[in-house]
């Protein structure tokens, strides 16, 4: 029990054993959105992005561009950006250091000024996480990159203004790199071929988006995309795809409660490998009309999970699927290839009585009987998620700190839980294990 834990940090009581019901709406996706944040850089014309969700990380995004000279306005999930007047090449360190994702800017500012200092950036401490990939394809495309107390320096070399098209190979199908590559390549004189590229839907994402603005980029989707730079892109409205990874946590949230619910917008076909291992599992997801999901609750038995790129099994739905195997039948292998060291939540899934063993890139977890819960400390994003689902099913009362974590990358998770039946809530400062407060219990 967390009985009269003292905090000052948001925290989030959960209440467990809730059922759920209802539907609830997906909002855009984090990881396109930002992207295509850094890809309105390419243009100096006027730029409009729906659909963009409300996170901590797009705030963060909006006030990097800011820092460069951009001009925003956001209005609900509306952003207008023109990026005509770019004042500053250099991104700022203190914002760059909290997002992944700010990274990225350095390939289309580099297309655009032909010069940038990008310091290296931050996200989810879940391994390394290297730059080594996106250095190397801008060095392929003419680009002098070097790194110095931190900070990454590239500008076009010679007397040339525009980045060269190239054949580029990556080591690994890494998102981040195929993004730096394809924005940077958009502007670039010539043909670029980009090899064993990265297939998720948020590349396709973000060449729409460019296509939108007149940008020649085929093959996204597949391993093998090839751009032909143009000289300059045009005014768009676009509009951001739903977040397959908030679809994924909601399907395990109904999942872990046996609880059916809906959501929508989805894009089924982005989810197909979450749906496959869940169904494999016991419950069902039914498609209705082309974007609504229903998640029919079922016994759950254990599976096996290797986490792959697109089209595998993503890792950012890795720490949720260990939540829901933790109360599964028998026994579960989990194997983590793309990062190497997420499992941040096994200890504290531990705390809450779950049977998880850990050796190097894999878990092997036993299915208990049920949870407790237990004041417990998210140390990533989808570490904090799976956390909260866990909670959700847990016996008694879980409270989730580090919710900064959770805030980065969930548009109103507690609220959307909320309405959906669950018994939770945040708090901000000293918190007793009275629950007076709480929702109504169903
Ligand atoms: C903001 C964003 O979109 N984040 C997503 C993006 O992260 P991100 O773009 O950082 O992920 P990558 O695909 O680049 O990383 C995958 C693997 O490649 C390695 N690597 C990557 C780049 C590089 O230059 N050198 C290198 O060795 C990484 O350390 C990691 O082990 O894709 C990941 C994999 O689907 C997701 O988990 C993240 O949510
Ligand atoms: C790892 C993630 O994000 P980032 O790359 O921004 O750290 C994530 O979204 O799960």
């Amino acid at each position: 029990m967390a009985a009269n834990l003292e905090t000052k940090e948001p925290i989030l009581e959960i209440k467990g054993r809730n059922s759920l019901k209802g539907e609830v709406t997906i909002s855009g996706a984090k990881n396109s959105a930002l992207v295509l944040m850094a890809g309105a850089l390419l243009c100096s014309e006027d730029c409009r992005l729906r659909n963009l969700p409300s996170l901590v990380d797009i705030h963060c995004m909006t006030q990097i561009l800011a820092a460069l000279g951009v001009k925003l306005q956001r209005n609900g999930d509306i952003l207008e950006i023109n990026a005509r007047d770019i004042g500053h090449d250099q991104a700022p360190y203190e914002l760059v250091s909290q997002l992944r994702a700010s990274f990225f800017v350095i390939g289309p500012l580099l297309a655009r000024l032909g010069m940038t200092r990008v310091p290296l950036p931050g996200g989810c401490a879940i391994g390394a996480r290297p730059v080594d990939l996106h250095v190397q394809g801008l060095q392929a495309m003419g680009a002098d990159v070097r790194i110095e107390h931190g900070v990454v320096h590239a500008c076009v070399k010679g007397n040339r203004k525009r980045l060269q098209g190239a054949k580029i190979y990556l080591d690994y199908p890494s998102v981040g790199a195929t993004e730096t590559i394809m924005m940077a390549a958009t502007l670039a004189e010539g043909e670029t071929i980009i090899e064993n590229a990265a297939q998720e839907p948020e590349i396709i994402d973000l060449a729409n988006f460019c296509r939108s603005m007149g940008a020649n980029i085929k093959g996204a989707g597949t391993n093998t995309i090839v751009i032909s730079g143009v000289e300059r892109l045009h005014s768009t409205e676009y509009h951001v795809i739903p977040d397959r990874i908030e679809a994924g946590t909601f399907l395990i949230a109904g999942a872990i409660t046996h609880s059916e619910i809906s959501l929508a917008p989805v894009f089924p076909e982005h989810l197909a490998s979450v749906i496959a291992k869940l169904q494999a599992m016991g419950p069902k997801v039914i498609l209705e009309g082309s974007d609504r999901l229903r998640l029919i609750p079922g016994e759950l038995r254990g599976t096996d999970i290797e986490t792959l790129p697109f089209p595998g099994f993503p890792t950012d739905m890795q720490a949720q699927f260990m939540a829901l195997l933790t109360l599964s039948e028998g026994s579960s292998v989990v194997t983590e290839t793309v990062f190497e060291n997420r499992f941040g939540h096994v200890a504290e899934l531990q705390r809450m009585g779950a049977d998880i063993r850990v050796k190097g890139k894999i878990a092997v977890v036993r299915g208990v009987p049920f949870l407790s819960g237990a004041p417990v400390m998210a140390t990533d994003l989808r570490a904090s998620a799976a956390l909260v689902l866990a909670g959700l099913a847990a016996q008694g009362t879980t409270v989730v700190q580090g919710l900064q974590h959770l805030d980065r990358g969930y548009d109103n998770l507690a609220g959307k839980l909320q309405k959906l039946g669950a018994n939770l809530r945040r708090v901000n400062g000293t918190v007793s294990q009275k629950s007076e407060e709480y929702s109504t219990i169903r």
